[in-house]
């Protein structure tokens, strides 16, 4: 993937030494309980008193088992589900709706069929009054920067399925959103597809610099890509732990593989996921 200059506001205030912002909370999320109502006069509670800071141009991983709330954090944050309790707040606002501060990369968002890549890339750009020249200039680069140059003029039905999560992450680039929210995004993915989408995913993040919340049912993904694993357990949805991932970046997946504390932070959270029931992720 060629590297391309993209840069979002987020380093505007570096310390000139350390190259790094301050550490600010950019996700809040303080006593969120979720209660779906189901059948008849029945009620779930997916979450229970859900509390969680993430800091700014973190990159976080969220793993539990099947059913334990995953995807309704991620919903909460993105503002498509309001919480029954509690306040999940995106840079110290309580979110209250979806906004173009969190961009969602997530299955159920379907590219749309009828528009060609670049076509979808710049479909949110002129939504939000962005004019033609610019939303084709923005999304051809972007398109570049994910590695589809030359598949401009492609539809959806044209693509693997590794180009089209390709296209949906340069879609919610293009509105340069301080968040991403990824729902496991590689899931579909075969294991070399997956790995380059990894190492692509963390060359954006190394540029950009945007916050990350990642659900991922892969304990070795989340390790290799994230600051911080969260843990859930099932039923309610809690969670359980939260690990430091304490590897250097730039990291590469072939040296990882061979480093024991690697290994370890992947054999622990097995542990702790195990621990809470004979689940399977
Ligand atoms: N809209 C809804 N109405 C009723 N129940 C819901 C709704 N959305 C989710 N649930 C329930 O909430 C619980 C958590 O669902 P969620 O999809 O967040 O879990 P998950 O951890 O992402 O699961 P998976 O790993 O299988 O994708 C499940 O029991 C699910 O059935």
């Amino acid at each position: 993937m060629q590297v391309v200059s993209l840069r979002s506001d987020a380093h505007a205030e570096s310390d000139p030494l350390s190259g790094r912002k301050p550490a600010s909370a950019m996700i809040e999320i303080e006593h969120v309980s979720q209660r779906f109502q189901t059948s008849g006069k029945q009620s779930h509670l997916a979450l229970s008193d859900i509390n969680l800071t993430i800091e700014d141009g973190a990159f976080v991983s969220i793993l539990g088992p099947s059913g334990c709330g995953k995807s309704t954090l991620l919903y909460i944050v993105g503002g498509f589900v309001q919480p029954t309790d509690g306040v999940a707040k995106v840079k110290g606002k309580a979110i209250t709706g979806p906004g173009p501060d969190r961009g969602p990369v997530f299955q159920e968002f379907a590219l749309f069929p009828w528009k060609n890549v670049l076509g979808n890339v710049m479909y949110g750009l002129r939504q939000q009054g962005v004019k033609k020249a610019e939303a084709e200039a923005r999304g051809r680069k972007l398109l570049e920067m994910v590695g589809l140059k030359g598949y401009e003029n492609f539809y959806p039905k044209e693509l693997s399925g590794g180009m089209k999560q390709r296209v949906a992450i340069a879609r919610t680039l293009a509105y340069d959103p301080a968040v991403l929210l990824m729902d496991e995004p590689f899931g579909a993915l075969d294991a070399h597809t997956r790995t380059r989408l990894q190492n692509d995913l963390l060359d954006i993040w190394d540029r950009q610099r945007k916050t990350v919340l990642f659900v991922t049912h892969s304990v070795e993904e989340a390790v290799y890509l994230s600051d911080k694993v969260i843990v859930m357990s099932r039923s309610p949805g809690s969670i359980k732990e939260i690990v430091d991932i304490d590897l250097p970046r730039p990291r590469k997946r072939a040296d990882l593989l061979l480093d024991a504390r690697f290994q370890k932070y992947i054999v622990d959270i097995e542990k702790m996921i195990d621990d809470g029931g004979k689940d399977d992720l």
